[in-house]
């Protein structure tokens, strides 16, 4: 009995001390289970989490935190960044567009002389209307005597049977007065096989819209996917290449300009180079205006050219005039055109001007043709010419 009481203590104890060993452990296993994850230790800690369990955890850098990939759309961003640059519309069909600018040439020149030569009676006096209105218009007296000789001769011939036949047979002359045979193209195509840029040399007297001219033209050539490099050879005033970069910022061009007050020829060549070494298709440049009437402003255009010209031939010299100073646009192209040979004729401000006819008459001076017209302010406000465009805007 005695052993049995024995036996039957050791066993209770042995039954206490397995319970106290085994119960803890499950529960830490429960509780374990339980127990919810730990930022920093289950997962990276995010925004919000509580810091102060892991007080006393190990620690983790910034650089052992993976962050995630932020749920953003960047291809917009970039996008803004990469084409901060404007996209300029094509040339084409923009005498079109822009024929109502031609709205004041048009009162004169065009509906005058329509309103005149459908007149029931065309006598001396009606003809001498016509020239008057021809000759106010800034045509010039040798293309005003030749239009109106051919006007009296179909009058004579075919009849003028009513406004209709009057403005046909009108639209033929003046066609034919403007010049539609003459080459009115660019050359603004890089030389290949020499591997150099076309050279196109922007002349005239101040304020004429030769910096505007430039900078629509580099428009004009990005919009055909050039590549365009500016020359700022106006170096009298900061403001001149100034104005040029912006042109060329806007349509994402290179601009080369010197210091103020450099030689115009040394930045014009430095710009030829860069052009050639950059494979530009075109290089414009810039010059600044200068009076026919001054010898020494002259003589350096001619330096401009010649130097330039060591890289080659220049391709295009383009006189800009503004069509609103008449006769006086006449004088200089002659002396410009002695001093320069002038390509092409860029006609300015004819959006402002009643006097239409000059466009003949330059050409009659110079004898090279009007290529582009100005006809506003706005960045894509210049056209290349086109004589029926041009005639249909007179006649409205
Ligand atoms: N209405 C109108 N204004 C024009 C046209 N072209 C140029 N202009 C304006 O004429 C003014 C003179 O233009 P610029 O390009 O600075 O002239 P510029 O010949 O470079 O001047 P300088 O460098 O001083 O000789 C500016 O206010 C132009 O906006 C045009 O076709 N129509």
């Amino acid at each position: 009995m005695e052993y049995l009481l024995i036996a039957l203590v050791i066993a209770v104890v042995l039954a206490a001390g397995i319970a106290a060993f085994i119960v803890p452990r499950r529960r830490a296993r429960i509780r374990e289970r339980e127990a919810p994850p730990r930022p920093g230790v289950d997962y990276p800690p995010g925004v919000g989490d509580d810091a102060a369990p892991q007080l006393q955890e190990e620690r983790r850098s910034v650089a052992d935190v993976t962050l995630p990939e932020p749920d953003v759309d960047t291809s917009a961003i970039e996008e803004i960044i990469a084409a901060p640059v404007e996209r300029p519309e094509p040339a084409a069909g923009r005498l079109v567009r822009l024929r109502a600018r031609l709205a004041r040439s048009q009162s004169t020149l065009g509906r005058g002389l329509l309103g005149l030569l459908s007149r029931e009676r065309l006598d001396e006096d009606t003809w001498e209307e016509i020239e008057d209105t021809l000759l106010t218009a800034d045509l010039g007296v040798a293309p005003t005597q030749e239009l109106v000789e051919r006007l009296r001769t179909r009058a004579r011939v075919e009849g003028l049977a009513g406004p209709e036949q009057a403005r046909t047979i009108l639209r033929e002359e003046l066609i034919a007065l403007v010049g539609p045979d003459m080459d009115r193209s660019l050359r603004t195509d890089r030389h290949v096989t020499e591997n150099r840029p076309a050279v196109v040399l922007v002349v005239g007297v101040n304020g004429t819209g030769k910096t505007t001219t430039v900078g629509k033209l580099a428009r004009v050539l990005v919009a055909e996917d050039r590549d365009v490099v500016l020359a700022a050879a106006d170096t009298f005033r900061a403001a001149a290449a100034d104005q040029l970069t912006t042109w060329g910022d806007r349509v994402g061009v290179p601009t080369v300009r010197g210091p103020e007050g450099a030689d115009p020829a040394s930045v014009a060549f430095d710009a030829v180079k860069t052009g050639s070494e950059a494979e530009a298709d075109v290089v414009l440049i810039d010059t600044a205006g200068r009076l026919q009437t001054k010898v020494g402003l002259m003589d350096e255009l001619g330096k401009i050219k010649r130097v330039v010209e060591r890289h080659g031939p220049v391709d295009e010299v383009l006189l800009v005039l503004d069509a609103t100073t008449g006769q006086n646009g006449m004088i200089q192209a002659k002396v410009f055109g002695e001093v320069v040979d002038v390509t092409g004729i860029v006609l300015t401000k004819l959006d402002g001007t009643a006097k239409g006819g000059i466009v003949v008459a330059v050409q009659r001076e110079l004898g090279v043709p009007v290529k582009l017209v100005g006809l506003g302010e706005g960045a894509d406000d210049l056209a290349p010419f086109e004589p029926a465009e041009f005639v249909d805007g007179l006649l409205g």
